[in-house]
């Protein structure tokens, strides 16, 4: 460990606190209510924007810990996840709609990233594509469609700044942004997030698994969602399908040994 307290330095937690397989919502506030679909849920430590619970599925250890918003915090959460033992990583987060076809509500099962972002470069040139995990994708759909859910597989945008997607107009930069952004939407992306690409590159550099699902939210050309949709979009009917999915990526290694 590069600073040595006996505990990580920013996630404040030692070999022991936790399983090889860790939830990662980008809120600290959605820690408790991913852990109580455990069993035995218990917290363990918080420390800036890193909360930790952990509990098991099916008999195996499992926990979920904050990243907060953005790569570098994510990046830092993750490396110090796998100093102790981490080994499979499941980013639970929010998203915004970028197709016709992502409607509110909808799941999108992210199985690559676009690299709009900073932190990815400090681990592998922007030639290195950012790409999730197939035990955690096909854990994903499996769960998807066991629950019934409308879902999407496909590309986020992953991006630094949450309002050069919301107010590109503000920013000095603006005709770039909206260049790129109909680019990314004429690609076929999905959704735009702010973690998925860190933690596909955290990942892949450190031989791990990684991958993401995400809650669309709002409409892909930014009309207001009605009370319907934003009851749909809540971040709590997401939380089923994660937990569903990691249970397949568990069952699945029990299966081959692994
Ligand atoms: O809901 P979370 O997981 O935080 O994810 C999304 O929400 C935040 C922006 O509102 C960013 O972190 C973005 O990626
Ligand atoms: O529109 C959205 C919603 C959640 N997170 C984002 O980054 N953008």
């Amino acid at each position: 460990m590069a600073y040595s307290e006996g505990y990580e330095y920013h996630i404040h937690l030692s070999k022991g606190d936790i399983g090889r397989y860790v939830f990662l919502p980008g809120d600290p506030g959605r820690c408790e209510t991913i852990a109580q679909h455990f069993d035995n849920p218990r917290f363990v430590n918080s420390h800036r924007e890193h909360t930790t619970w952990a509990g098991e599925l099916d008999g195996v250890p499992v926990a979920v810990t904050s990243t907060g918003m953005g790569g570098p915090s994510t990046a830092i959460a993750v490396e110090e996840l796998i100093h102790i033992g981490a080994d499979t990583f499941m980013r639970v987060g929010t998203s915004g709609a970028m197709q016709p076809e992502t409607q509110p509500g909808d799941i999108a099962v992210i199985n690559s990233s676009i690299r709009d972002e900073g932190t990815g470069l400090h681990y592998l040139p922007m030639e290195f594509p950012a790409v999730a995990d197939l035990d955690l994708i096909n854990g994903l759909v499996a769960a998807s469609q066991k629950l019934g859910k409308n879902y999407h597989v496909g590309v986020s945008q992953s991006k630094d700044s949450f309002y050069g997607q919301h107010e590109p107009d503000s920013m000095p930069v603006a005709k770039h942004l909206h260049e790129r952004w109909d680019a990314w939407v004429k690609g076929g992306c999905l959704v735009s997030e702010m973690e998925c690409a860190a933690l596909f590159l955290v990942a892949s550099t450190r031989r791990v698994r990684a991958g993401g699902v995400m809650m669309v939210m709002g409409h892909h050309d930014f009309q207001p969602m009605t009370d319907a949709e934003k009851e749909a979009s809540k971040v709590e009917n997401l939380i089923p399908v994660a937990i569903e999915g990691m249970r397949q990526v568990i069952a699945a290694d029990k299966a081959r040994g692994n």
